[in-house]
């Protein structure tokens, strides 16, 4: 029984959804084009379409995509301009959602939905870049920058006071 139940093809949580902080407003899907249908531009895009296999590389070329819907991107055939075109506080949102179904596989222990949300959850801070004028390159070099420094030693050498400072009610 366990075992059948391991076994099922993963499926994805239960969608979340997060209110937006108070004062701040996206623009409505109604007001965008409705989404065509028949077109998966996934299928089209030479960029995914290329047989490579999975290496982190993908980020970059998936924020390469994203990047050329911004502004230019049709609403009705892309999910990231339709996206971008509801506003910061949408694409900021929208990431927030993915985390939590993220946490909740995994607080479950759930292997394989770990797996897809994660997937969702990368694409959707790779929009957050592009909406923010990020490049990847950008969060490598802070990720190579601290290559080889523990957390816990990074933590310990923080300036005393500089929690409370930063308004966090994170524990230190
Ligand atoms: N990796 C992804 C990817 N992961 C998830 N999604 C989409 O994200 C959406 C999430 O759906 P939800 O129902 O949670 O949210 P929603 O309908 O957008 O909004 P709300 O219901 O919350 O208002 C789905 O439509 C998924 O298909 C993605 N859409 C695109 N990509 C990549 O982005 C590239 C560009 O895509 P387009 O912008 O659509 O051309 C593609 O080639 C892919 O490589």
């Amino acid at each position: 029984m366990a075992k059948a139940a391991k076994n099922k093809t993963p499926t994805k949580a239960a969608k979340v959804r997060l209110p937006l902080p108070a004062g701040i407003a996206a623009t409505k899907k109604s007001k965008l084009p409705k989404p065509v249908r028949a077109v998966d531009a996934r299928v089209l895009s030479p960029l995914t379409a290329n047989g490579t296999g999975g290496d982190a590389l993908i980020l970059d070329r998936l924020w390469q995509v994203v990047e050329q819907r911004r502004g230019a991107g049709d609403a009705a055939r892309s999910h990231s301009a339709r996206l971008m075109a509801r506003g910061t506080a949408k694409v900021a949102q929208k990431l927030g959602e993915e985390a939590v179904e993220c946490v909740i596989e995994a607080a479950l222990g759930n292997r394989e939905a770990t797996v897809l949300e994660s997937a969702d959850l990368l694409y959707h801070l790779i929009v957050v870049w592009v909406d923010a004028g990020i490049h990847p390159e950008e969060v490598w070099s802070e990720l190579v920058r601290r290559q080889g420094v523990s957390g816990l030693a990074e933590k310990a050498a923080r300036p005393r006071g500089v929690i409370r400072a930063a308004g966090t009610r994170k524990l230190p």
